[in-house]
């Protein structure tokens, strides 16, 4: 593989720096660890072994060392998925300031920006709106950018409030570059800046008042007369006939600003700005987002066809102007340029409590894994906040892939204004719902189809191509996006990942084979995604298992100051004091990461297991699924709840149950451990570590305990489920105790 040496990429005529990429130094240590931890690991694994085939006289005794052995033999699988991720991680910078030295601005690339929603009521268009005016805001040459709202709701309240925005840029955007402010989402600016003058006074006056226009129309239901400001308007809202709903209508396509004709008032140029709502109809597929982000390749490529396509979710709003000219630093270095499928920023997101009590910052997933795979063959593609190369839709770096027309090609150049009647006629055919009937859309062109993380799929299959992508991680975060900020949204997202990662661990494209076989160690991070699902099985394990053998009058784990004691306590350190460390280097605090093994643990009874079921139900043939698309309005009360870091449970959901009954069983089974030892009659050495682990997932458990019987707002543990959990676990307990334990 050989070493990785820290190198400055210069552009070979002028030698400027753009980018520079290191190795951090922590991968010695890492590489050190893994072979000590492996043979720990093995040790283990060993002794199950024995166990298993020559102690386990009973079938009791049998059935408790199988379930470890199988539990330790996932956990160790998921390890050695964890190790990819550590052996090559790097660190980049890139130095915009230099571009300019390098490119002239007029020479910059086209850029074109897809902005996804599908829900107005979970997706408050005044936010898309916000979204979408702060990436128009770029500093980028206007009259090369287009921004292109995909609207899967298709609702005329979006339109309207995009009509709005259309014509409220046209002061923010010259608002911006004369006052160079760096925080470009109104709201976001608005909220924060307290410098008032008479000019910054005026424009929020007007970003007020259509704010009010806006959420007065989502209010009411209703795109009232008075709002309409032009015939032109009035005729876009006729196609919302009678007959229109959600899952059956036309494509809808309004061109709301043309760069090259429409201005700001100071007399710049503005961005192309374009409504699409796909045609849906109830008969064909739509494959959710990643159709959605189809659709909008082909209709951009009929009207700009941009060489650089950035995707962003409808609340990833940008907070960095500069972030394309960071961008370019990598697309337009001779070394990485022709491979390079996609930049990916990290998702970071605004408003986490201070403890992050639902883990959603995703430290792993956002920023310490990426680094670890910027050094084998990039990050994988987390569905926004990423900017591609639209060549890279089309075939690997080595073979072209044509599409079925030659104007989708990425090389095509758009000869007419976007509002000519041929072009707006190609872009409605492109959006159709049958056109992809027939083609390589979804499978080998464009965005792929197949799981219900169409960004983690889309990532593999084009870094299984030959594709790489970069990981780039300003430090001023280069977009802000919105949490799940209850544990049910929480929960509901991460099973939709299960879902979806569980389609392609079982596909033919699994990373385990066609993975590792095409790409090697990077097909094992992969597999880390993939597989990580399984976890629920040993977490389970140890949430039950060691705790109802213990009322059972059966320890399954050694003795204080016996050998294997300190076996364990090595694996259980050296993994949680590893992922502590790592944590904390990339800028965590105790709490965050305290809060970041909890929430690890609840998955894996909740949402890991959900999706399991959901997955091998549909599997059979028995249900389906969708996108359930993640709520983004929280209410007041919520909202106060979740700045106090309290969890908000709230609603009797299926997905509780499992923690509850883990919380209650290691309740019952350490109270009843101490009272043995109290009265003398268990000893603290045999039953120490069984304690040690009742006594861990109580602590983790607290905010349940508390939301049991401590809590009266309306955000506590609904009393039906505390009913069932204590019902099941009280029948999961007798069945063990008196048929198996006996
Ligand atoms: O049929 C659909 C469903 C969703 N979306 C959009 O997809 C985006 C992501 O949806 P969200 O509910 O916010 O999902 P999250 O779980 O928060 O999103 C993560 O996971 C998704 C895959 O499950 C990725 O697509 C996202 O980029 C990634 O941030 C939103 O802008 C939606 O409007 C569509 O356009 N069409
Ligand atoms: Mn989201």
């Amino acid at each position: 593989m050989g070493g990785l040496r820290e190198s400055t990429t210069t552009s070979t005529v002028t030698a400027i720096t753009l980018n520079t990429v290191k190795p951090l130094r922590r991968t010695t240590l890492n590489r050190l660890f893994a072979v000590v931890y492996m043979c720990a690991i093995f040790t283990l694994l060993y002794h199950h072994a024995q166990t298993l085939l020559f102690q386990s006289k009973t079938l009791l005794s049998f059935s408790v060392s199988l379930s470890l052995l199988v539990a330790d033999m996932i956990l160790a699988f998921m390890w050695s998925t964890t190790q990819s991720f550590r052996m090559r991680p790097v660190h980049r910078r890139e130095y915009p300031e230099n571009l300019k030295k390098v490119t002239k601005r007029d020479e910059f690339p086209g850029l074109d920006v897809f902005i996804c929603t599908a829900d107005p009521y979970k997706e408050p268009p005044m936010g898309v709106v916000n979204t979408a005016l702060s990436v128009m805001a770029y500093d980028y040459p206007t009259e090369k950018m287009s921004v292109y709202i995909s609207d899967d709701g298709s609702s005329a309240f979006t339109l309207f409030a995009f009509m709005e925005a259309a014509k409220f840029a046209s002061h923010w955007l010259s608002f911006c570059r004369k006052k160079d402010i760096m925080e470009r989402n109104p709201e976001a600016y608005f909220a924060s800046n307290h410098s008032w003058n008479s000019e910054t006074e005026k424009i929020k006056m007007m970003y007020k008042s259509m704010k009010v226009r806006v959420e007065h129309v989502v209010e009411t239901g209703k795109v009232s007369d008075e709002y309409i400001t032009s015939d032109q308007e009035r005729e876009a809202f006729h196609k919302w006939t009678d007959r229109f709903t959600r899952q059956d209508h036309p494509t809808i396509i309004q061109v709301l600003l043309e760069s090259n004709k429409d201005k700001d008032i100071t007399g710049n140029y503005l961005p192309n700005l374009v409504y699409v709502s796909r045609e849906k109809s109830k008969t064909s597929h739509h494959y959710f987002k990643a159709g959605a982000l189809n659709a909008l390749l082909r209709v951009s490529a009929t009207m700009s066809n941009a060489p650089i396509v950035l995707t962003l979710d409808c609340d990833m709003y940008s907070n960095d102007p500069e972030t394309p000219l960071r961008t370019l630093c990598y697309v337009s270095d001779p070394d990485i340029g022709p491979n390079l499928a996609y930049v990916q920023f990290p998702q970071r997101f605004r408003g986490i409590n201070k403890n992050d009590i639902y883990a959603s910052e995703f430290k792993h997933m956002f920023a310490l894994n990426p680094k670890g795979l910027d050094g084998l063959r990039g990050p994988d593609y987390f569905g926004t906040g990423a900017f591609f190369c639209r060549r890279a839709f089309f075939g690997d770096p080595s073979t072209f892939i044509a599409p079925e027309i030659v104007e989708l090609s990425p090389d095509h150049a758009v000869e007419e204004p976007i509002k000519s009647p041929s072009i707006l006629s190609l872009a409605h055919r492109v959006a159709g719902c049958n056109y992809e009937n027939q083609t390589k859309w979804g499978s080998k062109i464009g965005f792929r189809y197949g799981s219900l993380v169409e960004d983690y799929f889309t990532g593999y299959k084009l870094h299984c191509e030959g594709w790489r992508s970069i990981f780039c991680h300003p430090e001023r975060p280069a977009f802000y996006g919105d949490a799940p900020t209850n544990m049910l949204d929480m929960l509901n997202q991460s099973k939709r990942w299960t879902i979806g990662l569980l389609e392609v661990a079982f596909s033919k494209y699994s990373p385990v084979t066609f993975g590792i076989r095409s790409m090697g160690l990077m097909g094992l991070c992969y597999s880390h995604y993939a597989f990580e699902p399984s976890l629920s099985i040993p977490i389970t394990v140890y949430a039950f298992l060691p705790q109802l053998a213990l009322l059972g009058g059966v320890t399954s784990f050694p003795k204080v100051l016996e050998p294997l004691f300190f076996l364990y306590c090595f694996l259980f350190l050296g993994a949680y004091g590893q992922d502590f460390l790592e944590f904390v280097l990339e800028g965590g605090t105790f709490g965050k990461w305290w809060n970041d093994q909890r929430i690890w643990m609840i998955r894996g009874l909740s949402s890991y297991v959900f999706g399991l079921t959901e997955y091998l139900l549909m599997s059979l043939g028995i249900s389906a699924f969708g996108f359930n698309v993640t709520n983004k309005v929280v209410g007041d009360e919520l909202s106060k709840r979740y700045d106090q870091e309290i969890f908000e449970f709230g609603v009797p959901s299926p997905m509780f149950v499992p923690m509850t009954m883990a919380a209650i069983l290691n309740f019952f089974s350490f109270s009843w451990g101490f009272s043995q030892i109290i009265r003398g009659v268990g000893d603290l050495q045999g039953l120490f570590l069984e304690m040690l682990l009742s006594g861990f997932v109580m602590v983790n458990c607290w905010p349940i305990y508390e939301a049991i019987v401590l809590r009266s707002d309306k955000g506590k543990l609904p009393a039906k489920v505390t009913v069932i959990a204590t019902f099941l676990a009280w029948a999961l307990y007798y069945t063990t105790t008196s048929l198996i334990f006996k």
